[in-house]
């Protein structure tokens, strides 16, 4: 069912700019989707539409396939939440308290009921400390980390927010898309606009490209941006990593489809084609020697043990220097470590509740875990509670699935609504071995 779904919208404001037209617009549930286009194309606009901010001057927006109208706009309001561009405009309340406690409290919520609410949202967001301060002398991440969670605590099934990253640095983007992913595990369809392609490319389940108030163009994120025409018309930055592949591509290096991530663009690479730099193990190896290739602390090493991939030196060295190997013949990502997930409980209050912490520092011993991830909130303070230094905090999934590819096993941490969509990830690469520990 569509979430959200417009037909032939069409907004002019009253000085006669004509900001959409003709927009068919549609987002399924539970999907994510990102909207991108350059200044002035209409993103904000149709998604002051979604919850009926403003009304079209043609067309219809259908709410989980209602028509907006006077008599459903409460409903409407309660299940769409929208994040304002410029979190000023959102918190006006004398403390990051009350700014959160503003909607239940306008809905009649009992009293103890909204403490206990608030409380929840406040830990979750990991803004506890913030509690009693003046939103206007937050810093923007805080602003923005505090707006989404005067939304989200009123439940809504569609968040829908403008631009959710511009003007944070790299942990805020980090911190803001977990939040999202999180929620997004929990069933809530996710609409951001932004002009971040590489975000776009990574995230969405679906793209829309917004130029002059009308639909570029919409589609799914690795056919939009194998579309280099489509992307320079449309005024947008070509994501790095295409640009990447395709210079790889035509030089023979890479194969197959466009990639989106850093792991899928590793993957194009035909690894028999390209020599490899390694260290020797142990011996002296010429020019021409035959050599064998195992993964060692996350290093690419050769040596004379058969492993099942096999190469030629093409550059030796002497026993513990680098050399250079090619014709590898297998693949080498069999030499694969493996990522163990151990999931833990959404809210872990004083990082204990429900969790044992002794088997997870067994865990940790057992699987001999070369690098570890903390990915979710509650996730990431548990690990922090225990003292555990984190390798990944950032992109979770993707950065453990690399290093198990160089050999390290991996353990991730991840909260309840995220465990599950890292352990589909990690499960299609099946040359990693994956293991599930569940605390909850
Ligand atoms: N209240 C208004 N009155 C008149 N014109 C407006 C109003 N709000 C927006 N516009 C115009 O409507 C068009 C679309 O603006 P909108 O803010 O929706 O674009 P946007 O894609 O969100 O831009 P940006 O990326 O800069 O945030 C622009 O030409 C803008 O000048």
């Amino acid at each position: 069912m569509n979430a959200i779904e417009t037909i032939g919208l069409e907004h002019k404001y009253a000085d006669g700019t004509v900001a959409l037209s003709g927009v068919d617009f549609e987002v399924d549930k539970g999907e994510r989707v990102a909207v991108l286009g350059p200044n002035g194309s209409g993103k904000t606009t149709l998604f002051y539409h979604f919850n009926g901010l403003i009304r079209p001057t043609a067309g219809d927006i259908r709410v989980f396939g209602e028509n907006i109208g006077k008599e459903n706009i409460d409903t409407v309001r309660r299940r769409v939440g929208i994040v304002f561009q410029d979190a000023d405009s959102q918190l006006f309340a004398p403390t990051v308290f009350e700014d959160i406690a503003f909607g239940p409290k306008n809905l009649g919520f009992d009293p103890q009921d909204i403490k206990d609410r608030v409380s929840e949202i406040l830990h979750r967001f990991d803004i506890e400390e913030l509690a009693k301060k003046n939103p206007a002398n937050l810093s923007e991440g805080q602003k923005r980390r505090v707006a989404i969670a005067g939304v989200v605590i009123m439940e809504p099934d569609v968040l829908v927010l403008d631009e959710p990253t511009s003007g944070l640095d790299a942990s805020g983007v980090t911190d803001t898309m977990e939040i999202l992913d999180e929620l997004n595990g929990e069933g809530k369809t996710i609409i951001i606009s932004t002009h971040d392609t590489e975000l776009a490319a990574s995230w969405a389940d679906r793209v829309y490209i917004l130029n002059k108030g009308k639909i570029f163009r919409k589609g799914v994120p690795r056919l939009i941006f194998a579309d280099e025409k489509l992307i320079s018309e449309a005024g947008l930055k070509h994501p790095a990593i295409v640009q990447t592949f395709r210079e790889f591509h035509a030089r023979g290096i890479s194969k197959g489809e466009v990639p989106l991530s850093v792991l899928e663009l590793m993957d194009s690479i035909d690894a028999k084609l390209i020599s490899i730099r390694c260290a020797v193990a142990g011996f002296d190896i010429s020019a021409g020697d035959e050599v064998y290739l195992c993964m060692k602390d996350g290093m690419l090493v050769a040596g004379s043990v058969p492993t099942g991939v096999r190469g030629k030196a093409v550059l030796g060295g002497k026993k513990g220097e680098d050399i250079a190997v090619k014709d590898v013949t297998g693949d080498l990502h069999q030499l694969a470590g493996s990522i163990t997930i151990v999931r833990v409980p959404g809210i872990v209050e004083g990082g204990s509740r429900a969790v044992n912490i002794g088997k997870i520092r067994e865990i940790l011993e057992k699987e001999n875990a070369g690098k570890i991830g903390a990915m979710g909130t509650s996730a990431k303070v548990l690990v922090n509670k225990m003292g555990i230094k984190c390798d990944f905090e950032f992109d979770v999934a993707q950065s453990g699935m690399l290093a198990a590819l160089r050999g390290f096993n991996v353990v991730i941490f991840a909260s309840g609504g995220m465990a599950g969509r890292v352990i589909e990830r990690v499960r299609e690469k099946k040359i990693i071995r994956t293991v599930l520990k569940s605390f909850e």
